[in-house]
């Protein structure tokens, strides 16, 4: 993992999962850990419904004023800044600037995971595991040459500093994204038609994606379109926006995923996880995730921008390609 992950990650990262053996331990127990947990599968889309519906009752406590999404101060940091903490991490603390709240920041993050995992070891029952951390720590203690040549802390804090720094922004951003795209072009309607029509007003599930080609093409075109963390993995911007297989590639198009009587259809080019052996390992969290959020926070709002406010798709300068920071009113559907 995590040497090359997202520019997120980049930042996050030290070299101890650069490569090899090590990397390989870490990244298949990251997998089948994630898996026995549910990603992927039915037992996690409580756990996301839930999430979902903190953030409706947090769009609700607006009552329809206006709320500023923001880039998170630790991903407005620059490319160059990340592109070297990579090669030379201990240099980055020690050169003068705005970084420097960063590296302390990601510090405490640190302090934070070690506080969290000594207090799960002192309760852990290794026969009933509670979480990814309990999985690894229960690994620890098996007391083989595996548990002490991988599954020590030092393995364990890059590990989940690593899932936080690769899930959440990445995630989070795509969705701020798909907001501002949806304020921008007037497809919103078409979407909310969409869910009307196949969930009405029940709770979102993942077995309803199938019957919505036009919610999930809009989602993979938002996945395709903001590019989030392209910078520094060129190749996937340049497949993302390959003209023999994207129409439109620089506009928000979402036929590209539609065919002509608007089914899904899949595109060999759309590669925003990566693919082969360093491929994302939070793939299918993601995808259940977007879908879920999506379309809960279109089922219960409609979105607008402020009189006269400029929608800009630019992206942010910064360690992931966020929306440039914008206001947008949550008005009720209720
Ligand atoms: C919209 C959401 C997401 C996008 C666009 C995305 C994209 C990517 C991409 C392009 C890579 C490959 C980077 C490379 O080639 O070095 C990657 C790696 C990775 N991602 Fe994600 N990701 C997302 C969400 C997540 C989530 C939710 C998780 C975990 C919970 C996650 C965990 C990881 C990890 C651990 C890696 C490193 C894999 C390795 O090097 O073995 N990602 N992601």
């Amino acid at each position: 993992m995590w040497k090359r992950t997202h520019k997120a990650s980049l930042i996050s990262c030290t070299i101890l999962f650069s490569s090899g053996e090590n990397w390989k331990v870490m990244r298949r127990f990251t997998l089948s850990t994630l898996r026995d947990y549910g990603m992927g599968k039915k037992t996690i889309e409580d756990k996301i419904t839930e999430e979902a519906e903190c953030l409706v009752q947090v769009f609700q406590s607006y009552g329809g004023e206006y709320l500023q999404f923001q880039i998170r101060p630790n991903f407005m940091v620059k490319n160059s800044v990340v592109i070297l903490y990579n090669s030379f991490p201990f240099l980055v603390g020690l050169l003068p600037g705005s970084h420097k709240k960063l590296v302390e920041n990601f510090s405490h993050f640190r302090n934070f995971i070690t506080a969290t995992f000594t207090k799960q070891r002192n309760e852990l029952d290794v026969n009933n595991q509670r979480s990814l951390i309990d999985t690894f720590l229960a690994k620890q203690q098996e007391g083989n040459p595996e548990s002490s040549l991988y599954y020590h802390d030092e393995n364990l804090t890059a590990l989940v500093f690593n899932l936080f720094s690769a899930g959440m922004e990445t995630t989070s951003t795509t969705l701020r994204w798909g907001l501002l795209l949806m304020m921008k072009y007037p497809d919103i309607r078409k979407v909310q038609d969409e869910i009307e029509r196949v969930i009405g007003t029940t709770q979102p599930k993942l077995e309803h994606r199938k019957q919505m080609p036009y919610t999930d093409a809009v989602i993979h075109e938002s996945l395709r379109y903001v590019d989030i963390g392209t910078t520094v993995i060129p190749v996937l911007s340049s497949s993302l926006r390959y003209k023999a297989y994207f129409e439109k590639p620089y506009e928000f198009f979402p036929e590209h995923f539609l065919d002509s009587e608007g089914n899904f259809k899949k595109n060999d080019a759309f590669i925003p996880f990566s693919i082969g052996k360093r491929s994302c390992a939070g793939e299918k969290l993601a995808r259940m995730e977007l879908f879920l959020f999506f379309t809960t926070l279109l089922q219960r709002f409609t979105y607008k921008a402020p009189p006269g406010a400029v929608l800009d798709p630019t992206p942010a300068p910064g360690s992931l390609n966020g929306p440039l920071p914008y206001e947008i009113c949550a008005i009720s559907r209720a």
